[in-house]
């Protein structure tokens, strides 16, 4: 598409106008929303586990109530409605399902997942779902968890009930949330569930991660459903070099090699990134060709996480790969992430030549601000409206480039349990008074209705 077409002239406004069926929605994630994790039979999961040990969480925070969606979900599809989202991006808790991970399906937690599809589509909300994020059954971890190979058939096995009771009604899948961050955070640095400071079983999750979402593919595939729709969604952290010394460019390349393409190149090639494997040198797990030919499962689509960019330097002797991000000037989120949208556009178009032109969603972008009701009530996040908008202009750029994008979802639906922060950061075009449960649109909120009835961008 030309850029003449997409950028119409309506009145005095120049409109960036997205292609016609473009999916804007929003997303949210099991053990973030919905509380109650031990209802209706549901089983621990490791994060509740990891936020009801001390130390963990700050304040002690757990998802024991977070948004109470698990008890207000009817009135949480009504708002998506209010907000004209076109579809909803949420992710099932394996152990409400499989309270033992395997096993036993409990039908109390396949129940509630299929209210929340039915009122989705009578709301004509277009379900996304993630099989995976995060939320492993306690059980799994205490027979190692991703560390253990056998978790790709668990994985498989469960991501398999699903597809079968509820393949006739949801037609897009993600089998694995940021498998990056479940093996570095969880395994390698012990900042997430289920704790483990351990390189040896990080890497080893890494392969695991992998060989269950290929398995879930080719179970998927097996099921013969026309109509559905499978892919993954990875995280992206573009690194540039702080400096054009030869070390720096090496550090981004390294950080590169490991923050975007360790999951990347054997979905897409069959291949690790050798810079990878070269520097885990005898730490680096033993593969089969034959799991690669498994990982490599051709996939409809590919969910991409982007927040925000890293300035990379060289490090002796600092961390995992001897680089050090380094802080730039100018404005910068709650989370301490640089807001750098040109950097969505320097990923979208990096997949799109470098991957064989994918499918694309954005299945997370946005931003964590310190937003307050003011005394009228009204949430006036004008810098998250902002983010918001500055980073559609680069997805807008990114179409007009050839990139196959086909949707957007923004997080969050609504402030939430951020892991290790607690309900210290707040995400959400929606406000969460989590003393009173009662929710508030934002005024990003309304502004992204409005995005969404015109399908584009005003000037
Ligand atoms: C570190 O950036 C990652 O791409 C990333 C950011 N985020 C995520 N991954 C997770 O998928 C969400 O559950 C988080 O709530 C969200 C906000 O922190």
């Amino acid at each position: 598409m030309g850029v003449g077409k997409a950028l119409t002239q309506k009145g005095s406004e120049r409109m960036r106008q997205f292609p016609q069926g473009f999916l804007w929605g929003c997303a949210t994630a099991s053990y973030q929303i919905e509380g109650s994790p031990l209802s209706d039979g549901a089983g621990p999961s490791i994060w509740h586990r990891f936020s009801h040990t001390p130390g963990n969480v700050l304040g002690g925070d757990t998802g024991d109530v977070a948004c109470d969606h698990y008890r207000r979900w009817r009135d949480d599809v009504v708002l998506m409605r209010e907000l004209g989202i076109r579809a909803y991006r949420f992710s099932i808790a394996w152990p409400r399902v499989l309270p033992e991970g395997r096993g036993a399906v409990n039908e109390n937690g396949l129940a509630f997942y299929g209210r929340l599809v039915d009122a989705l589509l009578e709301a004509d909300i277009i379900p996304f779902v993630t099989l995976y994020h995060w939320d492993l059954p306690g059980s799994l971890q205490d027979l190692g968890g991703w560390a253990n190979r056998d978790v790709a058939g668990w994985f498989a096995d469960y991501a398999d009930v699903l597809f079968g009771r509820l393949g006739d009604r949801v037609h897009h899948w993600i089998t694995l949330n940021e498998p990056w961050c479940v093996a570095h955070l969880g395994y390698i640095l012990g900042q997430h569930a289920p704790g483990m400071r351990d390189l040896w079983a990080g890497l080893r999750a890494v392969h695991n991660l992998l060989l269950a979402h290929g398995r879930a593919v080719l179970a998927f595939r097996q099921r013969n459903m026309p109509e559905g729709r499978i892919g993954i969604t990875l995280n992206f952290r573009p690194p540039h070099p702080g400096s054009q010394s030869e070390q720096d460019r090496a550090a981004a390349r390294r950080a590169h090699a490991y923050h975007n393409r360790l999951f990347l190149d054997p979905i897409f090639t069959g291949r690790y990134p050798d810079p990878i494997v070269q520097w885990f040198k005898d730490s680096w797990p033993e593969t089969l060709q034959s799991d690669q030919d498994v990982i490599r499962a051709p996939i409809d689509f590919l969910g991409v996480n982007y927040y925000t960019r890293n300035v990379v330097v060289h490090a002796p002797g600092t961390g995992l790969l001897h680089t050090r991000v380094i802080r730039q000037p100018g404005p910068h989120t709650a989370m301490g992430w640089e807001i750098y949208p040109e950097g969505l556009f320097e990923l979208l178009l990096w997949i799109h030549q470098a991957y064989g032109s994918p499918v694309l969603y954005i299945t997370e972008n946005g931003a964590a601000f310190e937003d307050r009701p003011d005394p009228s009530g009204t949430v006036r996040d004008t810098d998250r409206l902002d983010y918001l908008r500055q980073h559609f202009v680069q997805a807008h750029r990114a179409i007009q480039e050839g990139v196959r994008l086909q949707g957007y979802f923004v997080w969050s639906l609504m402030d939430n349990f951020e892991w290790a922060h607690g309900y210290s950061k707040r995400f959400g075009i929606v406000y969460v008074d989590f003393g009173s449960q009662k929710r508030t649109i934002k005024q990003s909120g309304h502004w992204y209705c409005g995005v969404i009835a015109r399908n584009g961008l005003e000037n």
